[in-house]
């Protein structure tokens, strides 16, 4: 990952928390919902305190003429980045190849841990957020902590104008509860080839201590995340749904019987508990 402070000129930055702060006063932001499929089919959770609009959707577009400014007119940024960046291959233009979102979180909105690419038909490679909150203090909460794999954590500060870039298939992320409010932007970028079928797929080649660098540094890893991090994505469900709620049970739920299934493969489990032995806390 990458942090730039002081990314965009000084009055750009202010204007973008203005208008996140404008949306939120005309209820243009709407609670963040998550789809997810199961076998009973899709499963809607709703994270508490946190709201956000996706410039994609014509709405929030009428509401935000800087935001949909930006999405419309982001290909120069875009082209650049992509040409930096050659081993990202990025997409390296055009509007359905990146997502603007704007978000808004108070009174204890989380994120638990994920991937901002889980898996297909997602192609995120890169994320971009952009940090809007002028008086940040310790204790304010809503810091994004970041677990690159079989590594340790880093915690990092919303403060205002920061960008902070990752890569949105490889590093698995979360937000600490926002006690005070907080402001994000947020671009996604493309890849042109994200989620090929050599980072999909586990293969039993890879069930050995030989393949863990391979694992540290690719995708791949998302397949056994939930297992090797089982406990840790169950307390920032907690952090994130409320440690009693019918959001939770089904969460809890969801991430039980996903790692249940994987850990029923025999030479998978063990390899899951080598990796288990490898974490430095
Ligand atoms: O709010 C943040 O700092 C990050 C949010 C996030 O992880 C996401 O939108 O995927
Ligand atoms: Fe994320």
């Amino acid at each position: 990952y990458v942090i730039i402070d002081d990314f965009w000129p000084a009055e750009y930055a202010q204007a973008m928390r203005d208008a996140i702060l404008a949306l939120h006063k005309v209820d243009g932001l709407a609670p963040n919902r998550v789809s997810l499929a199961t076998s009973a089919g899709p499963l809607v959770l709703t994270k508490p305190h946190v709201f956000e609009a996706d410039m994609h959707d014509k709405t929030a577009q009428a509401l935000c003429p800087l935001f949909a400014d930006f999405l419309d007119n982001a290909d120069a940024f875009q082209t650049a980045l992509a040409q930096r960046l050659p081993a990202l291959k990025l997409v390296p233009a055009g509007r359905q190849s990146r997502t603007v979102k704007l978000q808004f979180n108070e009174g204890g909105g989380a994120f638990p841990w994920h991937y901002d690419n889980p898996s297909r038909p997602n192609a995120r490679r890169l994320t971009i957020l952009t940090y809007l909150n002028p008086d940040w203090a310790p204790g304010d909460g809503g810091e994004l902590e970041l677990l690159p794999f079989l590594g340790e954590p880093t915690r990092i500060e919303p403060r205002m104008n920061r960008v902070l870039l990752f890569l949105a298939d490889e590093l698995l992320h979360k937000v600490i509860p926002a006690v005070q409010r907080r402001m994000v932007f947020t671009l996604w970028l493309d890849g042109e080839a994200t989620n090929t079928d050599d980072v999909v797929h586990l293969k039993v080649k890879h069930l050995n201590p030989d393949a863990i660098p391979l694992l540290t540094g690719s995708p791949l890893q998302r397949s056994v995340s939930r297992a090797v991090y089982s406990d840790l994505y169950e307390e920032s469900l907690r952090a994130c749904f409320g440690a009693d709620s019918a959001d939770l049970r089904k969460a809890l739920a969801l991430h039980r019987a996903h790692v249940k299934a994987l850990l029923q493969n025999q030479a998978l489990a063990d390899f899951v508990a080598e990796l288990k032995s490898r974490r430095p806390f």
